[in-house]
């Protein structure tokens, strides 16, 4: 199906960060926008913006600061005129949006599912005790030591391809990636084995692209309604309002799922002590239209539970 374009027809301009995952979220979605609207690639230009996150990339990310780090300079290039809309890993985007902003639209979403990555050992459970496994991400550092606390974690920032020679180096014997990211890049040659969320729950909206926009940009509104996927926005608006509920932060090791089944909505968290010491787990079920409130009750619940203290390694 294509659709009538709403004038005037400037073209697009879509924002995103220069790395090769995000370049690859970026053209996906030039691509169903030309599809939608039967346009040429001509009719879209991607604008790439260097972030603060991308700047900095020689320290741990905790250390200089939370979760807008990968997205404040897109922001400010989307409220002055200089993209039209931004594509973004909803995995790493803040509950909020900054006043005049609207970050509403999802594409299909990928497999939500990480992805255990070594070029010598099949799964976790083939990791002798002692073993070192790099990673960069607090959720998967304590996901890992309250299930393997006999494993040795180590910090392991840099690029895909950086992370993967320290691997062969024998840095670390083992890494996580997310599957949504593999598939992406269409990295078939990466030696992975994905991890079922029973086992590993992921991040909160892991595998979902979402498009910000202008919220009086009446014609990028219409433009995005064509190729917004209804099933990831029931899932999301679920996932963000129990992340939103928790406040969770860079500093806080949260995971959570949602998962439609038929007419009800599925919805896992979990949040995590960052040395894996403790856990605290909920679950429930619920009519999709009632996913918002459901996420931020059961997150509201999950923090009494945890009680005061649990998180008192926050600053
Ligand atoms: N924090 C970085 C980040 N943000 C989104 C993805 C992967 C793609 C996705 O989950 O949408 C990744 C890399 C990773 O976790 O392996």
């Amino acid at each position: 199906m294509t659709h009538d374009l709403p004038s005037p027809a400037a073209p697009l301009k879509i924002g995103t960060r220069g790395s090769l995952l995000a370049l690859a979220q970026a053209h996906e979605t030039r691509d169903r926008l030309a599809r939608a609207f039967d346009l040429p690639f001509e009719a879209f230009s991607i604008v790439v913006i260097k972030t603060t996150g991308d700047r900095i990339i020689d320290r741990p990310l905790k250390e200089i600061g939370g979760k807008g780090l990968f997205t404040r300079e897109i922001e400010e290039a989307l409220l002055d005129g200089g993209i039209d809309i931004a594509v973004h890993s909803m995995k790493d985007m803040p509950t909020l949006q900054p006043e005049g902003l609207l970050l509403d639209t999802y594409l299909p979403r990928e497999d939500v599912r990480d992805a255990f990555i070594s070029p010598r050992a099949a799964s976790l459970t083939d990791l002798a005790p002692g073993t070192v496994v790099g990673t960069s991400s607090l959720r998967r550092s304590a996901q890992l030591r309250l299930r393997r606390p006999d494993l040795e974690v180590v910090e392991f920032r840099g690029n895909l391809q950086t992370r993967l020679m320290k691997l062969d180096q024998g840095v670390a014997e083992a890494t996580f990636l997310a599957m949504a990211g593999l598939n992406r890049l269409k990295l078939e040659d990466v030696p992975y084995t994905p991890i079922e969320t029973s086992v590993m729950l992921p991040a909160l909206a892991q595998g979902a692209i979402g498009i910000e926009r202008r919220q009086d940009d009446s014609r990028v509104a219409a433009m995005l309604e064509a190729i917004h996927d209804t099933p990831t926005g029931q899932r999301l608006a679920a996932e963000r309002a129990f992340l939103a509920a928790l406040d969770g932060s860079c500093e806080t090791p949260i995971a959570g799922l949602a998962e439609l089944d038929g007419s009800e909505l599925h919805l896992r968290g979990e949040v995590l002590r960052p040395d894996g010491s403790e856990v605290v787990e909920d679950a429930l079920r619920c009519p999709i239209e009632d996913g918002a409130d459901a996420g931020r009750d059961m997150a509201l619940k999950m923090l009494e539970t945890a009680g005061p203290g649990f998180f008192d390694w926050r600053s």
